[in-house]
């Protein structure tokens, strides 16, 4: 391991090497110069802190069904005292057995009520483990049920630039979740636990102050010894490229890659490769850091641990060689087990404080994803607007607008400084070369992003001004880039007016504007037909019986449709939207790339019939073509050939490459 110091920022962080793994991990100044009361300050802090955060989470999880949450409470209190009571049986045994085999008269009633009180406890341990396996699954799927909702509200409410930042990215998931909470939970059952067994060795006649003392010595040495290099955090990244490369290499056996890996014989040239950059790498370690960091590690620590366990043995010889008289061997055995489960429970009672700080931010993770503000703030006019909306369609007008998409790797904005009038009820279309900008115009026109500078007019009024939901209400948006929902074709199609996605005379109307009803038709169950089905049947071990392997496989069977019938499926949801009679503005971007000659005709034909009272984007009189991001020419076909600029030249480069097709 290389240790170095770099003062970068306003933090001081060390970059730690092991193997082809680079660490940074942060330094808390403060914890450098009082290192064991700092720790634990910081420790008491932290759970001062979380108390409010795990009292909101606990009481929620408690709201949901009182009844069966107070029994789950219940069984944990009880399992944390059952191991003390159950101690507190045996030793009444042993020291009723003992008595009895040294004065030679055993007291029978004694020895029975310790013999019925060890059975007590062993029925009662029992029953609680039956009674966690009858409440715990009940618990756990009614606290899923809850969150997967909770989850499911608080990331669909997410608009796409504040959904897609990293930031806001939170991993949890409700089985996850629900792991935490008995995490959180066992903490608490620990603490209860390690009272009830404190309380217990303090009341023993002999020794129980300074048993529990040398009881704590060892997990507490133990905690302070084990000290990891990363217990404030860390980031880690490899920094080695023959580890990046073997990397990459090894994904090219994926199935995302095997058609063109076949397709284009690098097979040979990827073993090739992988060994090359096997022998650059060596020996140098590609294990994890962690564990990288726990094997260099010297014994010291765990023989110093170890041996500090025996510190209760110890203490007790030293009684018996200074004073014999009084001690009996039960005596020994009881106070052996005592520290045993004294220790035990402080070592768990750690190492789940220490788990229970990672859980808190979770659970902070989980409440801030709910309270993460939309970067695409609401409007609140109704559109269209009384005074200035016309039935023509919707006027849109783009003043100066630039923006870059965020988080981008690009150096440069992907629009700069467009300024453009857009006529209600006018036809526009957007031409330009690859990356000019022309859906990124679309998606500001849908106010999917907010512009970065610049403003964009809806009938004369800021955009910003509008409810977002009337505004996507009054749009269609029909591009290369919408998915088919894991639904049936006929909500697949429905869901373009989602007020009636059930009419179905309406949904058929719409399939056959988008040219998909030949597509419904051939499949097994028509428009009832879910293309990719949420999967939820496996087996394993089928080698030897092939009829439940062959059940296996037909069952949630994915239907495979071509790219060209996508796009008219997704064609008909947008009409499906233009038959809600709310549309003023409808843009289709490159609708047509996966479509035949004849389907793409059929299409724009239909988009143009439908398009009466609307502003539309394609196919049109006014044509906007766009370079790097700028509009640089506006106007007709004919006016923009004349030209003779961006606009002539491409289309002369597709007249040319039509041509040249058809004459080869
Ligand atoms: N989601 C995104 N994140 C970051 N950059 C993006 C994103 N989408 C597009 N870009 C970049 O923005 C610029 C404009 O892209 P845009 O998709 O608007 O071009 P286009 O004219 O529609 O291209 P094409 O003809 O290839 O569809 C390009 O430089 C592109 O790389």
């Amino acid at each position: 391991m290389q240790e170095d110091k770099d003062k970068l920022d306003d933090f001081s962080y060390s970059t730690l090497q092991f193997g082809v793994w680079r660490m940074l991990v942060p330094i808390p100044d403060a914890a450098n110069k009082l290192p064991f009361m700092q720790s634990w300050l910081e420790k008491w802090n932290n759970f001062k802190s979380a108390i409010p955060i795990v009292q909101r989470f606990f009481l929620e999880v408690y709201s949901l069904d009182p009844i069966l949450y107070l029994l789950y409470s219940l069984l944990r209190v009880v399992s944390a005292v059952e191991g003390t009571l159950m101690l507190y049986a045996s030793a009444q045994l042993l020291s009723s057995v003992e008595h009895g085999l040294t004065t030679g008269r055993p007291d029978v009633a004694a020895i029975i009520r310790a013999v019925l009180l060890r059975v007590m406890c062993t029925a009662l341990t029992t029953a609680i483990r039956w009674g966690s396996t009858q409440i715990n699954p009940k618990a756990q799927s009614r606290f899923a049920a809850h969150f997967e909702e909770y989850m499911l509200h608080a990331k669909l409410r997410l608009d796409l630039p504040t959904s897609t930042d990293k930031n806001n990215d939170v991993g949890v998931s409700p089985w996850v979740l629900w792991w935490h909470f008995q995490t959180l939970s066992g903490v608490f059952e620990r603490a209860l636990r390690l009272t009830s067994q404190i309380l217990f060795t303090l009341k023993q006649p002999k020794g129980g102050i300074v048993l529990t003392m040398l009881s704590m010595i060892s997990p507490l040495l133990s905690s302070q010894l084990t000290r990891v290099p990363w217990k404030h955090g860390f980031v880690t990244y490899s920094s080695n490229l023959d580890f990046i490369r073997l990397r990459a290499l090894r994904w090219l056996s994926g199935s995302v890659y095997r058609e063109d890996v076949i397709s284009s014989n690098i097979i040979g040239w990827i073993i090739k490769e992988y060994r090359k950059a096997k022998d650059s790498l060596g020996d140098t370690p590609d294990s994890n850091p962690e564990s990288q960091f726990l094997s260099r590690n010297t014994p010291m620590s765990d023989i110093l641990t170890q041996v500090t366990n025996d510190l209760p043995t110890f203490y007790w010889a030293a009684s018996v060689i200074r004073n014999p008289v009084g001690f009996s061997v039960s005596s020994f055995a009881i106070l052996q087990q005592h520290a045993n489960a004294l220790r035990g429970s402080i070592f768990e009672l750690f190492g789940h404080f220490a788990e229970a700080a990672e859980v808190v931010t979770a659970i902070k993770d989980l409440y801030k994803l709910a309270d993460i503000k939309n970067k695409v703030v609401d409007g609140e006019e109704a559109y269209p607007n009384a005074a200035t909306s016309t039935a023509k369609g919707m006027a849109l007008e783009l003043r100066d607008v630039s923006f870059a998409y965020p988080g981008t790797k690009s150096k440069e904005n992907a629009i700069k400084n467009v300024s453009l009038k857009i006529p209600a009820g006018h036809l526009v279309v957007i031409v330009g070369a690859n990356g000019s900008g022309k859906s990124t115009i679309i998606k500001l026109l849908n106010r999917l992003y907010d512009v970065d500078a610049g403003e964009i007019l809806v009938d004369g009024l800021p955009m910003k001004n509008y409810k977002l939901a009337d505004l996507r209400k009054a749009q269609a948006l029909l591009s290369q880039d919408h998915q088919l929902f894991p639904l049936s074709l006929a909500e697949n199609i429905g869901l373009g007016d989602p007020d009636r996605v059930n009419d179905m005379k309406l949904v058929l109307e719409a399939a056959e504007a988008g040219g998909a009803s030949e597509v419904i038709k051939k499949m097994n169950d028509g428009i009832q037909t879910v293309l990719y089905p949420v999967t939820t049947a496996y087996g394993t071990q089928l080698e030897k019986y092939p009829k439940l392997q062959s059940i296996l496989e037909n069952l949630e069977q994915q239907a495979e449709v071509s790219g060209g019938e996508k796009q008219r499926l997704v064609a008909a949801r947008t009409f499906m939207r233009f038959l809600s009679g709310n549309i003023r503005f409808a843009v289709a971007d490159e609708p047509s790339s996966a479509l035949d000659p004849k389907a793409e005709y059929q299409l724009f034909k239909r988009l143009r019939e439908s398009g009466e009272g609307k502003t539309m984007i394609f196919y049109a009189d006014m044509i906007i073509c766009m370079k790097d991001g700028h509009v640089v020419e506006t106007g007709t076909h004919k006016e923009l050939m004349g030209l003779a600029g961006e606009y002539s030249e491409l289309y002369n480069v597709q007249a040319q490459a039509f041509s040249d097709a058809s004459n080869p």
